[in-house]
């Protein structure tokens, strides 16, 4: 079986402070970016929503056609200028018909677009006197599973924050198409935050055996949301290697070729599951698939 992951991976997580000014957002992730890269970092990861608020309102406002609005050209610039993988957090796009999505867009060392996700759990609760947020106001979801490979580290998996709810779409990555990590620009809240968010994340790791890396905006409580900050990398045995506090920082991580293999050899449900006692979810894919 190939390697999952085929060299060592340096990973960082951007928790920048997303204001309503989106000149002095960009700005500000391009500091980070450039001082990430030059600490190393070969795959830096902005968090959900990083140009704009995160508002059901602000989304028509900010929304940008891809990729000829200027978040797409800037990002693609930024990549190929610190010749890093850069995954850009998420925005809010606008396509030729009209209709809303949050979309997450990720470029290569050349500047290259290689992979565009659009968010496709649209995040509607209703939690009475805590968090009331219905995306689906104006927003529609995506209908597809994103992987992309990485060359030469190998394939991962992208979804947005409250995707993270849904282990299908990490399990079809991991399972089916071999993703050494899934990455989730997120930005869950005070009140969700301090209940699920290490709990989602390390529940997916240790679903899947795989690395898991989810970036938050920076917490502000002069701001309609209060995103919960706590970016964080978990490892394929749903242990944290690094974790953010609330406020704007880089958090890194270094990701290791065969600590996927190690902890699947020693727990090995990977080639244990009894897809004939449960075939409704899901069916045996064979080591050669990945
Ligand atoms: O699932 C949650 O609790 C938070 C999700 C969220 O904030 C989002 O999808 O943006």
């Amino acid at each position: 079986m190939p390697q999952l992951l085929s060299k060592s991976l340096k990973v960082a997580l951007v928790q920048l402070a997303a204001t309503a000014d989106k000149a002095r957002n960009l700005s500000r992730v391009k500091e980070h970016v450039l001082k990430a890269a030059s600490n190393g970092a070969q795959l830096i990861v902005l968090p959900e929503c990083f140009n704009s608020p995160y508002s059901v309102a602000a989304f028509p406002q900010y929304a940008e056609y891809i990729p000829s609005g200027e978040t797409t050209t800037f990002l693609s610039l930024l990549a190929r200028e610190t010749s890093t993988y850069l995954i850009g957090g998420s925005i809010p796009e606008r396509d030729d018909t009209g209709k809303l999505f949050n979309t997450s867009l990720s470029f290569s060392p050349s500047g290259e677009l290689i992979a565009k996700h659009r968010k496709v759990h649209l995040f509607d609760i209703d939690i009475p006197g805590k968090i009331r947020f219905k995306e689906s106001e104006v927003l529609t979801g995506g209908d597809k599973v994103t992987v992309f490979d990485i060359p030469p580290y190998g394939k991962v998996g992208l979804a947005i924050c409250y995707d993270i709810r849904f282990p299908e779409l990490a399990s079809i990555a991991a399972r089916k198409k071999g993703v050494f990590a899934m990455i989730y620009p997120g930005a869950f809240n005070t009140t969700t935050g301090p209940l699920h968010w290490e709990l989602l994340g390390r529940a997916r790791a240790a679903d899947n055996q795989i690395y898991v890396i989810m970036c938050s905006p920076a917490r502000d409580l002069s701001a309609g949301y209060h995103a919960y900050g706590s970016s964080m990398v978990v490892d394929p045995n749903a242990v944290i290697l690094a974790k953010a506090n609330e406020g704007e920082e880089i958090v890194y991580a270094q990701l290791e070729s065969g600590r996927i293999e190690e902890v699947r050899s020693g727990i090995p449900v990977t080639t244990q599951r009894r897809y004939d006692v449960y075939p409704d979810v899901g069916e045996k894919v064979e080591p050669s698939a990945f």
